[in-house]
């Protein structure tokens, strides 16, 4: 090795919640293993707090700072490991870190969903590295295996849970009939959620991590903006009680896919929704603050990837690798992969891609109604799979199931639904995913 080899890197930590303290923690606890890995010792230069009063395990006053904006340019910092949150101060204090030459390591979903692309050019203007293993599904690694393991494959469709405190809810209230509102507060004290849990349960940042799953799998760009939404604020017990009559579960799922248009042409479909999935599926078994990522690839075939995707140390270990290898390339030199926008798919729009739904109404308990509400979905040529009628006179209920048809033809048929004398309301409408038909 050489005396230009066995350089200190210094490190920089911005934020110490629940990742960072965890990231300090183990920068500490493994200094000794971590620098035999890098080839040089990793010293941390200083840790950027907003509250310098409060009390602090695994880091010396000394390092504290309130001044992220200066500990970021410092001469002695190499790496900057960015865990504040938020968008408009860590893109600034990622985008003066690259301009002076450091390397970022970061967890922040919500910020790359919408500025990979500037980010990604100035480090490369640099020669440094940008890295965000941890933004995807916590633990598990998916940036890596899809930037550089699967680079020479054709990736067809990335699809799973990649929301810790989603699944921690929806699996609560499956298995035990938990209470929504407690659910959430206790995957806060658990450091799952975000600092504004609304992100989650809105399915925001699951929509952020499908547009940086989708640009990586099909080298284009995709932000957040392009990814159809929607949260899990409104399922009921009602909803998982008859999710398992159908002997299914419900999940959040983000689903990035390539879809054909009329024409033949490729274009990206990315979609955040809860949905109804067979409790054969492999992702029905995905339970508590788990996440798993389905990748089905030309030549790899299908590739499930699973593990923890929220908490402190799971998501540290995730931070701590992509540490690893920037320090390693700073100490030997070059640098990671540059990201790959070459194809630049267009992006599909939901009404566009063929689903299942699962639409439950409360209608009149009168003879016709079934062939009335089965007429709405025939002019619009979607096809039931099976029709189940629940209670009877004030309280008779339709659920139906119906075959793949475009969704633009089922929600239309929900609308023409809603205005129908026989139906009083349309209680439910989910998508059924994970199976044919
Ligand atoms: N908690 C988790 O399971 C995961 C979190 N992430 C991401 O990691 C990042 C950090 O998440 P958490 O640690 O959970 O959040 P957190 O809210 O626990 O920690 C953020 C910390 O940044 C500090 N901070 C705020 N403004 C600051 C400033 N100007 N200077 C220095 N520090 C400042 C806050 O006081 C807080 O301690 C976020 O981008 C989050 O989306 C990613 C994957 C998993
Ligand atoms: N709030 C996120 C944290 C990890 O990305 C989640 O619940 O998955
Ligand atoms: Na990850």
């Amino acid at each position: 090795m050489t005396d230009d080899a066995r350089r200190t890197i210094g490190v920089a930590v911005l934020g110490m919640g629940n990742v960072g303290a965890e990231v300090v923690r183990i920068l500490q606890q493994s200094a000794s293993d971590l620098e035999a890995r890098v080839g040089a010792p990793l010293e941390i230069r200083g840790v950027a707090v907003r509250d310098l009063g409060k009390a602090r395990s695994w880091c010396s006053p000394s390092l504290l700072t309130d001044d992220a904006a200066s500990l970021v340019t410092r001469d002695d910092v190499d790496v900057v490991v960015e865990l504040i949150g938020g968008i408009d101060l860590p893109r600034t204090l990622i985008g003066t870190a690259l301009e002076h030459g450091k390397s970022v390591v970061t967890a922040n979903k919500a910020l790359l969903a919408d500025y990979t692309g500037e980010l990604a050019t100035i480090a490369a203007r640099a020669h440094v590295d940008l890295y965000f293993e941890a933004a995807v599904a916590g633990a598990i690694p998916v940036i890596r295996p899809l930037m550089q393991s699967l680079a020479g494959d054709t990736v067809q469709r990335v699809a799973g849970i990649v929301n810790g405190t989603t699944n921690f809810i929806l699996s609560a209230m499956a298995e035990n009939g938990d209470d929504y509102a407690s659910t959430l507060a206790e995957a806060g004290r658990l450091g799952y959620a975000e600092a504004d849990p609304t992100a989650d349960v809105e399915g925001y940042d699951a929509a952020a991590k499908a547009a940086i799953l989708a640009s990586i799998a099909f080298h284009s760009r995709v932000t957040a903006g392009d990814v159809y939404r929607e949260g899990i604020s409104t399922i009921t017990t009602d909803d998982h009680e008859s999710a398992a009559t159908l002997d299914c579960t419900i999940k959040l799922l983000s689903i990035c896919e390539r879809i054909d248009d009329s024409m033949g042409r490729q274009r990206v479909s990315a979609r955040v929704y809860p949905a109804l999935v067979p409790n054969s599926h492999p992702l029905a078994s995905v339970n508590g603050a788990f996440n798993a990522v389905v990748v089905e690839a030309e030549n790899a075939g299908r590739l499930m990837f699973y593990g923890q995707g929220a908490g402190g140390s799971p998501t540290a270990s995730a931070v701590l690798g992509d540490l690893v290898m920037a320090a390693r390339n700073k100490v030997h030199g070059g640098r990671g992969p540059l990201e790959s926008t070459y194809a630049s798919l267009p992006i599909a729009p939901i009404g566009d891609v063929n689903t299942r739904y699962y639409v439950s109404m409360k209608v009149a308990d009168r003879p016709g109604v079934l062939s009335t509400v089965a007429g709405e979905f025939a002019k619009r040529r979607v096809s039931i799979a099976t029709v189940r009628q629940a209670g009877a006179g004030d309280d008779a209920r339709l659920i139906v199931v119906t075959h793949r048809a475009p969704d633009s033809a089922l929600s239309e048929t929900v609308d023409a639904l809603n205005d129908l004398d026989a139906v009083l309301s349309v209680s439910s409408v989910l998508r059924l995913e994970g199976t044919d038909g």
